[in-house]
């Protein structure tokens, strides 16, 4: 992909001769596949982009939780409950994993969630949609989290070794995630006519949003081709996006659902599916701000860190306590 990316000209990547022996040396390091871990050598633009790279993710986790929080407590039985709500407690511990690898890199998280609650910081656009039925927990867990493993198994083998190592554990409860999602998805299709209609209907207004989670196309991809240069993407943008529509049609398909795509179709060539064009003004305008949820989304999130506040004064009181005892 790196190649590719460079080949044609897209974007402007850092060639041997601008860099200096460091850098040399560091991007060789890179070429061969060493992990680059927290107290290593790097340049300044690297660790940056990690920075913006993980501490969006870890953000996207946190707020992730939001738009499922939603059917808690109107979950249709005791168990299908209990199954969602262990999928947003492990949503909330990626986030704080996120946000430790994030602080491998020099960054504090006080200084991350100032940057999340000002509107500095982005997080994924999928979260600014609402979920209207309980046939969106489905959808949210077959197309969210199952584009989110299609972009995350990738950042597994990504040059940052903590970011690496974190997503090992990420993927492995992303895929039940996903898997609890399809088994809603499954009940609702072979359930009654009116299940089934729930189902389509979630399946509708999913699907777009969840192709524009991989971000722009590789050509309006401002980012790609330094991260590809650097290993922290392995796969670019439109290449992980097609993985996801050639994957998941299959199983709409299965479940007797239709993808709300009229130019979607099979290309017995290629071997993969092709489709309709991405309506970007909706991805860059949900991107400003101006989604559905944007404004709710972070409003819950900022008033949730102010009534926390108490509770973090409480235990960093106690911490000095403790430590002022074991000092005397
Ligand atoms: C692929 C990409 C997202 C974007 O590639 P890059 O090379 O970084 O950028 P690129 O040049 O292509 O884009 C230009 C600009 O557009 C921004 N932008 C792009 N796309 C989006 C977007 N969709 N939403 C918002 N912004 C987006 C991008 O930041 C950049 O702006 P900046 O320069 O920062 O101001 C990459 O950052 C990545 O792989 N991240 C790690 C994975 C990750 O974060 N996953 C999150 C989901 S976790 C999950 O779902 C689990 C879960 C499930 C269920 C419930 C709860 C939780």
């Amino acid at each position: 992909m790196y190649a590719q990316l460079v080949e044609t000209g897209l974007k402007k990547v850092q060639s041997a001769e601008d860099m200096d022996e460091q850098e040399r040396e560091f991007q060789a390091r890179i070429d061969a596949g060493v992990k680059i871990e927290a107290k290593d050598w790097m340049p300044e633009a690297y660790r940056k982009t990690l920075i913006r790279q993980i501490s969006q993710h870890a953000h996207s986790e946190i707020v992730g939780q939001l738009p499922e929080g939603n059917w808690v407590t109107r979950a249709p039985t005791l168990k299908r409950k209990s199954i969602l709500l262990a999928k947003i407690q492990d949503e909330a511990g990626h986030g704080l994993y996120l946000y430790s690898a994030a602080e491998t890199l020099g960054v504090s998280r006080d200084e991350l969630l100032a940057a999340l609650h000002s509107g500095k910081a982005k997080y994924s656009s999928i979260f600014n949609y609402p979920t209207l039925s309980w046939a969106d927990m489905g959808a949210v867990g077959w197309l969210v989290d199952g584009s989110a493993i299609i972009n995350q198994i990738p950042l597994c083998r990504c040059s940052y070794g903590p970011y690496a190592r974190a997503m090992i554990r990420v993927c492995k409860e992303e895929s039940f995630h996903a898997r609890q999602g399809y088994d809603i998805m499954m009940s609702l299709a072979k359930g009654t006519p009116e299940q089934k209609a729930m189902a389509q209907d979630a399946l509708n207004r999913w699907w777009w949003p969840s192709l524009m989670m991989f971000g722009p196309s590789d050509a309006e991809s401002v980012n790609s081709a330094q991260s590809a240069q650097w290993r922290i993407k392995l796969f670019s943008n439109d290449e992980l996006r097609q993985r996801m529509v050639d994957q998941t049609v299959p199983q709409a398909e299965y479940l007797g659902l239709t993808v709300p795509d009229p130019d979607l179709k099979f290309n017995a060539e290629t071997g993969h599916y092709e489709f309709g064009e991405i309506d970007w003004s909706e991805f860059q305008n949900v991107l400003k701000g101006n989604g559905p949820c944007n404004r709710e989304r972070l409003r819950t999130r900022v008033k949730a860190y102010d009534d926390g506040a108490w509770f973090r004064d409480a235990l960093v009181a106690y911490a000095d306590k403790k430590s002022a005892r074991t000092a005397a």
